[in-house]
Parts: structure tokens; sequence; C-alpha cells
């Protein structure tokens, strides 16, 4: 049996400029453009194996070990796209094998909780459509083939690329012209940072595609943000990327966090994304920028409770004595300071007047997990396939 295969990791995004409603449900077309930073897959990534041959039966995908149903339309019209531009291929170039008439075997595992608020429909999507553009040897963009990852997850098309995305949200009827482009490489502004904290992997009641619906439908404040608060926070984000204004990307992410959210909660039945614990991790943060008197950390929230902080290398240890008094030894913070360091400090501002302490209890309790991560890159191709290459199963 001649099985072709391709194998390709992918990143999650999370957005600073929030993708918030659709205005085809069917494309996946949203109702304003968004901006998202890409995380480093050394932290958290997913990594797909496509693998086709003529005697394979029907189209399956094993997830995380499981056979994982690809009977929705999202999924099938990702692969209808993906076959279709094979099958032009195949049209131009008759020496070509037919793959876009054979059956897919898609296997791929998360390296992180899945379905879990952490973003794996936006790597999973990047990831299952960019290991068969692989395997198709499809000659598109990287833009172009996001288009497809956005009919899979709207927010999966900004995990084909690294670094600093938006996804312009087009004006088509068609979705052409709705795809993810970069605003910067990870390379362009690498001291960004990334903390996750992890409130809750409890899957959330509303889902963003159910939420963002009822939003578009219910709240009086959401025509206002897509109108005016975006369009124009879309233009002062890029620019602040583009001239690595930490201060000005912090104000934008942590208030168009809050925007968001607060069209969900002007929605009728309102959404409660956050929780107590979000709540008090948006004080504790603005308390650490007042202490220092400037801004060095910011946070945003997706469709659940989790926290991602964003902040720069060169006031790592400022923030980290913070996380490090309230969660102690977290994975990965040996490799940056040593206790002494850390101790020293907290030593500095356990005499300064902190006024957050009051929270430290609330979080410790609140917060199950931390995640320490930076910008990153987008898919790569890889050798590592999680096929047997002989009977074109999930490897044992
Ligand atoms: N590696 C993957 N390959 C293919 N599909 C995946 C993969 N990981 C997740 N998915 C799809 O995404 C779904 C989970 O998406 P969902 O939006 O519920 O959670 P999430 O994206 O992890 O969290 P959130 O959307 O709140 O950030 C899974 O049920 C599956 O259909
Ligand atoms: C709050 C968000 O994370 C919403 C993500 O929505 P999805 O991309 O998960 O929605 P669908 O297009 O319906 O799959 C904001 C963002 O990522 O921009």
């Amino acid at each position: 049996m001649t099985i072709y295969t391709a194998s390709v990791t992918a990143p999650v995004n999370i957005a600073t400029l929030k993708y918030w409603g659709k205005r085809d449900t069917k494309l996946n077309l949203p109702t304003n453009s968004s901006i998202s930073v890409t995380l480093s897959q050394d932290d958290l990534r997913t990594l797909t194996s496509a693998a086709t041959a003529p005697e394979f039966e029907r189209d399956t995908l094993w997830l995380n070990g499981e056979p994982h149903s690809i009977d929705n339309e999202r999924t099938q019209n990702c692969l209808r796209d993906l076959r279709q531009l094979r099958k032009e291929l195949e049209s131009k170039d008759t020496s070509l094998p037919t793959l876009s008439q054979w059956k897919l075997h898609i296997v791929s595992e998360n390296n992180f909780p899945t379905a879990a608020g952490l973003a794996s429909s936006a790597a999973g999507f990047a990831a299952l459509v960019s290991a068969i553009a692989k395997l198709y040897q499809l000659p598109q963009s990287t833009s172009e083939i996001s288009r497809i990852a956005r009919k899979g997850s709207g927010s999966a098309c900004r995990s084909l690329f690294g670094g600093y995305v938006a996804w312009e949200m087009g004006t088509a009827e068609d979705g052409h012209d709705s795809m993810a482009v970069q605003i910067a490489d990870s390379s362009d502004w690498p001291q960004m940072k990334a903390c996750v904290l992890v409130v809750s992997d409890i899957k959330k009641d509303v889902s963003s595609t159910q939420g963002m619906q009822l939003t578009v439908a219910t709240s009086e404040l959401f025509k206002e943000r897509i109108e005016h608060v975006v369009p124009k926070r879309f233009e002062v984000m890029r620019k602040a990327i583009v001239e690595k204004d930490f201060a000005s990307f912090a104000k934008e992410t942590m208030m168009d966090s809050n925007s968001f959210h607060a069209t969900c909660l002007d929605s009728f039945p309102p959404i409660f994304y956050m929780n107590d614990t979000s709540k008090h991790i948006i004080s504790w943060c603005h308390s650490i920028n007042q202490f220092y008197g400037e801004t060095i950390v910011a946070y945003t929230f997706d469709a659940g409770p989790n926290a991602v902080l964003y902040y720069l290398a060169e006031n790592e240890l400022k923030l980290f004595a913070f996380i490090y008094k309230l969660f102690g030894s977290v994975p990965g913070w040996d490799k940056k300071f040593t206790v002494g360091q850390l101790e020293a400090f907290n030593q500095q501002f356990e005499s300064a007047n902190f006024t957050a302490r009051e929270l430290d209890l609330e979080l410790q309790k609140g917060v199950a997990r931390v995640i320490l991560t930076q910008v990153g890159s987008g898919p790569q191709e890889t050798k590592e396939s999680l096929v047997d290459a002989k009977t074109g199963l999930p490897k044992k």
C-alpha cells in the first residue's frame, strides 16, 4: 500500500483585539477585524499528521488517541475546499497522483488541555488544514490557506502565522477577502512574554459560537463596538505593535478585553465568561502597574475565566516576583531567576504599600495552573509523524 503523509505542528493564538460576532455563520465571516499574538509552540502546540492512500475507506480523525467525529459542517467545509484545490492541481498536471479522490486519515494531538478554554480549536484547525495543504502540495499562500482554516474555526485563521497577526474581516459576501495577514514576525518583537493563568479547565456553558451570535442579536453596546471602538483600536494596536510601544499595546489589549466582556454582559440573557478569580486578576494587574508607576503587564480574557498576561522580558523579574510570591515554584521559573533574586525582590515590595495584598489568597485559591510562554512561530512541517507508515493508522 502506497501511503502519502505530511505532519505539521501549529500554535495557539490569543486575541488582543477580539473577534466577537459573525456576519455570516456558514462561512464564519466576522463582524469586525481582530488581532492576536501567536504563542510559542515550545509550550502549547498541536501536532497533526495527515495521510492518504487509495485503500483508505473513509475520512477519519483521531484526536488525542481517540476517534473524533468529523461529520460536522465546519470540518467538511475545510476538507472540501482543500480537495478542490488539489483537484485543480491534478487537472493541470495529470502525472500527479489523484490524492483528491482518496480518503484521509488525520491523527492529531494537543500537548495542552483540549476544549478547556485554551484555544485548542484554533491550533487544531490550523494544524489540520496546514497538514493537508502540505500533503496536497498546495501552492496557495498562507493567507489563502487561512481562509480555509477560518471555516473550521474563525480564530484558527490567525494560527496560520507566527508573531503578531491580524484577521482582516473583509467585506465580500463570499469571504474571499476575509483572511489572516501577519503584522509582525515574532523576531520583530521577541521580547513579548505571556503567562497563562488557568483558572478553570471546565467546559464553558455558552460556546464562543453561540455566545457571539447572542451578542449580535441582543446587545445594544455591540453596534458601537463594531462600528466605532474596534476599527479605531485596530489601527492603534497595529501601530503599537509595529512601533513596539508596549504601553499602548497593553492599554488597548486590556480595554478590548473589557469591552468584549461588556458586550457579553450586555447580551440578553447576559453571558458571564469571567468569574471572581478573573476579576481578582484584573485588580491584581492594575495594582502591579500602579505599584511600579508604569504599565508592565496587560491581561486579556477570551470566552472563559482563564487569563493571559502579556509583558516584556525587561520587566520579567518585576512581574515574576508577584507570581512567585503567590504560586511559588512555577514550572520554568528557575530557568529565569534564582530564589535569591526573587526573595530579595519580595523583601523590597513587602515593605512597599502594595494595595492588592488581600487578593493574594483569592488568587492562590482560584488559579489552578500557571503556564509561562512567549510569542512564537507559525505552523511548522515536521518529520515527527503520528501515522504508521505501513498501515496508515495511528502509531501504537
Ligand atoms: N488537535 C485538534 N485537531 C482537530 N480538531 C481539534 C483539535 N483540538 C481541538 N479540536 C476541535 O476543537 C474543539 C474544541 O473547541 P472549543 O472551542 O470547544 O474549545 P477551545 O478552542 O479549546 O477553547 P476556547 O474556544 O474557549 O478557547 C474540539 O472538540 C475539536 O472539535
Ligand atoms: C473570544 C474569542 O476567543 C472568540 C473565538 O471564537 P472562535 O474562533 O472559537 O469561534 P468560531 O468561529 O465560532 O469557531 C476571541 C478571539 O479569539 O478573537
